[in-house]
């Protein structure tokens, strides 16, 4: 989407991005950064381990605030719990204590029909009332990426939240954070998702936020660049054992359907 003249969602001109240190220098991960996010961008961060894309996301989550729905990389899921529990989560604060508590026996009827629905459309149909510790890794995914569903947001945060799921998968479920937030940022390393599924890619490397384009312009050989073991992989060419369907109607396996300085 063009942003044309309107004043970004949020913004850092030349900022030190980083984490705060006890009697030590600060220690700072994205020196200077410069870039801006606008109402309506899809964004793909790209950038090796420990490039700093964790580090962005902390940045504008605390800008954002509550404005953003959030994903984080752990999943922050409580085993124990079930899966309805987990995703009801996401709202937590909208409720009093007393209907929060009354919620962990008995489930409160429009919520529980609210994360059902959810669950049919995440691929969870039929799990709702099972402890999240019993699920797979991608549908554990899944469950996280729910609980921010149901945060009921305009925005989405997502730090590498397609990493365990398949390829198809990673396309309903990007479909349907689509569908809900006018704006995402989603930090992955599915470098075919990123030019065929977003608006715009940022890209860091060394600490330096080095692309920031419409993927229309980006090719797989400048996303290569990104990562310095990419002379050892195919470059610009798709291996069929990981190629990424193009399109959210090639997919046919779903079951059912740190803080700023
Ligand atoms: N809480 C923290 N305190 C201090 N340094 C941190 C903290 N979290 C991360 N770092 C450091 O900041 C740098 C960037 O980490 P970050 O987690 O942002 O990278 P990333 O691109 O998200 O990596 P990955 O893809 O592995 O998740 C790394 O050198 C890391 O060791």
């Amino acid at each position: 989407m063009v942003a044309g003249n309107r004043p970004p969602l949020v913004g850092f001109a030349g900022e030190d991005l980083g984490y705060p240190r006890k009697r030590q220098h600060d220690q700072v991960v994205l020196p200077n950064l410069t870039l801006e996010l606008h109402e309506g961008e899809r964004i793909a961060l790209l950038g090796e381990s420990g490039a700093g894309k964790s580090t962005l996301l902390a940045a504008l989550r605390e800008r954002l605030c509550r404005e953003a729905a959030w994903c984080p990389q752990q999943h922050g899921l409580v085993g124990q719990l079930s899966v309805y529990h987990n995703i009801y989560m996401g709202r937590l604060p909208e409720h009093s204590a007393l209907a929060n508590l009354w919620n962990l026996v008995h489930p409160l009827k429009r919520p529980w029909r609210d994360v059902n629905e959810l669950c049919e459309l995440l691929g969870l149909g039929g799990l709702a009332k099972r402890p999240v510790s019993q699920l797979s890794g991608g549908q554990r995914q899944r469950v996280a990426i729910g609980r921010a569903l149901y945060q009921q947001r305009t925005l989405f945060l997502g730090d590498e939240p397609l990493a365990s799921v398949d390829p198809h998968q990673a396309l309903r479920l990007l479909a349907l954070i689509d569908e809900r937030h006018a704006t995402t940022v989603i930090a992955l390393h599915q470098r075919e998702l990123a030019l065929t599924h977003f608006d715009r890619v940022w890209g860091l490397r060394g600490g330096q936020l080095v692309i920031d384009a419409p993927a229309s312009e980006l090719t797989l050989g400048d996303l290569d660049a990104l990562y310095p073991d990419a002379n050892d992989q195919v470059t610009g060419s798709r291996d069929a054992s990981n190629a990424w369907p193009t399109q959210a109607s090639d997919m046919t396996s779903l079951p059912c359907s740190r803080g700023r300085l």
